[in-house]
């Protein structure tokens, strides 16, 4: 399992080690000991799972205090763009993003600690997204700003016609407005 630092301090991308044979694969998704190893020393407490058609974006979205979240996500099936914006005041990279392509083919994985904003779009159909958290949701708690926020200018790789949000997403504060909790 390799796990390659970004230009944003503290987001990891996980490349796990597949083994491969006449059945299929299998590979190891989350192992305590090589994550804490690595400095992703944290108790996850939940796993979710989405699915999503072509150009569902979901995002960008975070909880404040106490329930920040880290998070270590997938794609199971199908491939996205995943994108963490990093908003903690102070930061060198405030308001700076990275942003990896994810998929069931490639078995990247990436950790987002709590301060940063997530968000993904689904660049295939039937596309399976999955994730564990170390805090519980709160739905009092949530934050986000705009996915197409100027000041961030994240290329999603999809044309906003072709992009599917939900009624939540396409109404979040622009980063301008947004007081962040970190
Ligand atoms: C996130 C979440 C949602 N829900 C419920 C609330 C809501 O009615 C329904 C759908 O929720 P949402 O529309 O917020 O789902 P979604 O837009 O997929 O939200 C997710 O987006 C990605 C980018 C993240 O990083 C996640 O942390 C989470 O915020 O599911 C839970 O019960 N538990 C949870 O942990």
């Amino acid at each position: 399992m390799e796990f390659i630092q970004t230009d944003l301090p503290g987001v990891i991308v996980i490349e796990p080690k597949i083994w491969k044979d006449e059945r299929g694969y299998f590979y190891e998704s989350y192992n305590r000991e090589l994550f804490r190893d690595a400095g992703i020393d944290t108790d996850f407490v939940q796993d979710n799972q989405s699915f999503s058609h072509k150009g569902a974006l979901r995002g960008l979205h975070g909880q404040s205090n106490p329930f920040a979240q880290g998070k270590l996500v997938r794609v199971i099936q199908g491939k996205v763009m995943d994108v963490a914006v990093d908003i903690r005041k102070g930061s060198p990279t405030y308001g700076k993003h990275i942003r990896v392509e994810l998929s069931g083919e490639n078995f990247k994985m990436l950790w987002i600690p709590a301060g940063f904003l997530h968000g993904f779009v689904t660049l295939e159909d039937n596309t399976i997204f999955t994730y564990k958290v170390d805090k519980l949701y709160n739905k009092e708690s949530e934050i986000g700003v705009r996915w197409n926020d100027p000041d961030f200018s994240i290329d999603w790789t999809l044309k906003q016609s072709e992009v599917i949000l939900s009624q939540k997403d396409a109404v979040l504060p622009l980063f301008r407005d947004f007081e962040s909790p970190f």
